[in-house]
């Protein structure tokens, strides 16, 4: 997807500021917290290629009471009748726009089939699909309704986003079981494939993905691994991020590809961090708690800390 970066947190105005982080010379590494309330919820991306089962690890996540939104949906009222993409791909495509309705089956055959097209459709539809879902999670956000938030999103992977959530769930399956699945949703084989070949393959994800779910099996299983996941990690780090403070998690170091993905979140918010190692980072020049916060750092002992349960990690 490819727009405008940075925009899941509002900019810091005054009729919106809720906090931020002073440079002093006092606690947490030259930042320090001035304002009470940070509304933070914490925000998953859920991925995964076609037919993996997001759907349906999403609604078991809804279950459990987060906020899912999905960005296919919020992809089609871009193509709603009288929009101006609506129009832009009239003026491409006229065959697939009747009464300005857009036959998407129709769309679908040229644009899978077809890299260049595919990417002409991109470019109309996907800023203005993270337009309306940045204002949607703001929203939430802003309400302090959600505690965890979900998007449901196929092509995380070919993202400038993909490391602008807390957490990236990836659900994986066998091809065999997608395919067959597809087709009971009224895919052919051949369409399934044409999608799958406009999508990063899923031994590629492996570097994106906080958390692997495997979906080859029985729902039931997907759902005893979502409560794992949702116990263990989820519920912890709303917590923590809810109480800017780093008050559930193990002290274990986290691997480096777990730093990478961490320096690659504080990247995106505009921090740059430096690994020390032994779970450290450093980071060179000031910046705000709101950016801190949507990176999924919080106040610590002289320094923030990640708030993920899963590992320790500081930056100073
Ligand atoms: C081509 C369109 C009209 C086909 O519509 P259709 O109703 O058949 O499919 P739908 O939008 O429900 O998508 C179903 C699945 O197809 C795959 N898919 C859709 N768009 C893309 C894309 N740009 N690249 C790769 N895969 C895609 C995803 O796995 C998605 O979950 C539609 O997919 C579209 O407008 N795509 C561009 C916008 C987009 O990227 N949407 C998806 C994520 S935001
Ligand atoms: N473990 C499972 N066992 C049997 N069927 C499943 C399982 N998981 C998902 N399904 C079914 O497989 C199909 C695809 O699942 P789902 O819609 O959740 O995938 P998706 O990743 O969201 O697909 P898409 O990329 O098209 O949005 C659905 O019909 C769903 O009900």
């Amino acid at each position: 997807m490819h727009s405008g970066r940075r925009i899941l947190r509002p900019p810091i105005t005054p009729t919106n500021l809720r906090i931020t982080w002073r440079r002093t010379t006092t606690a947490c590494g030259g930042f320090r917290r001035n304002s009470s309330r940070l509304i933070c919820m914490l925000l998953i991306s859920l991925t995964g290629g076609i037919g993996v089962g997001k759907s349906t690890a999403a609604s078991l996540l809804k279950q459990r009471g987060a906020q899912v939104l999905v960005l296919d949906e919020v992809a089609r009222t871009i193509l709603d009748p009288g929009t101006s993409a609506t129009w832009e791909v009239s003026q491409i495509w006229p065959s697939v726009v009747r009464d300005g309705l857009v036959d998407r089956a129709a769309l679908a055959k040229i644009v899978f089939g077809d890299p260049k097209a595919l990417a002409q459709l991109n470019a109309i539809t996907h800023p203005r699909t993270w337009q309306a879902a940045e204002r949607i999670l703001e929203g939430w956000d802003a309400s302090g309704d959600a505690e965890v938030a979900v998007i449901e999103i196929a092509i995380l992977a070919n993202s400038p986003r993909k490391f602008s959530s807390h957490l990236n769930v990836v659900i994986g399956a066998d091809m065999d079981v997608r395919l067959e699945r597809l087709e009971g949703r009224g895919l052919t084989r051949d369409e399934a494939l044409a999608r799958m070949n406009n999508q990063r393959p899923q031994a590629e994800l492996a570097d994106l993905a906080d958390a692997w779910l495997d979906n080859s099996g029985v729902i039931g299983d997907l759902a005893t691994q979502i409560s794992q996941l949702w116990e263990e990690r989820l519920a912890p780090y709303a917590a923590n991020l809810a109480a800017h403070k780093r008050i559930h998690g193990l002290d274990r170091h986290p691997e480096p590809a777990e730093v990478q993905r961490c320096v690659a979140r504080l990247k995106y918010y505009g921090i740059q961090a430096k690994n020390e190692g032994s779970g450290n980072l450093t980071a060179s020049q000031p910046t705000d708690g709101r950016a801190l916060s949507a990176a999924g750092f919080v106040p610590g002992e002289g320094c923030f800390e990640l708030a993920d349960p899963a590992y320790q990690l500081t930056l100073s």
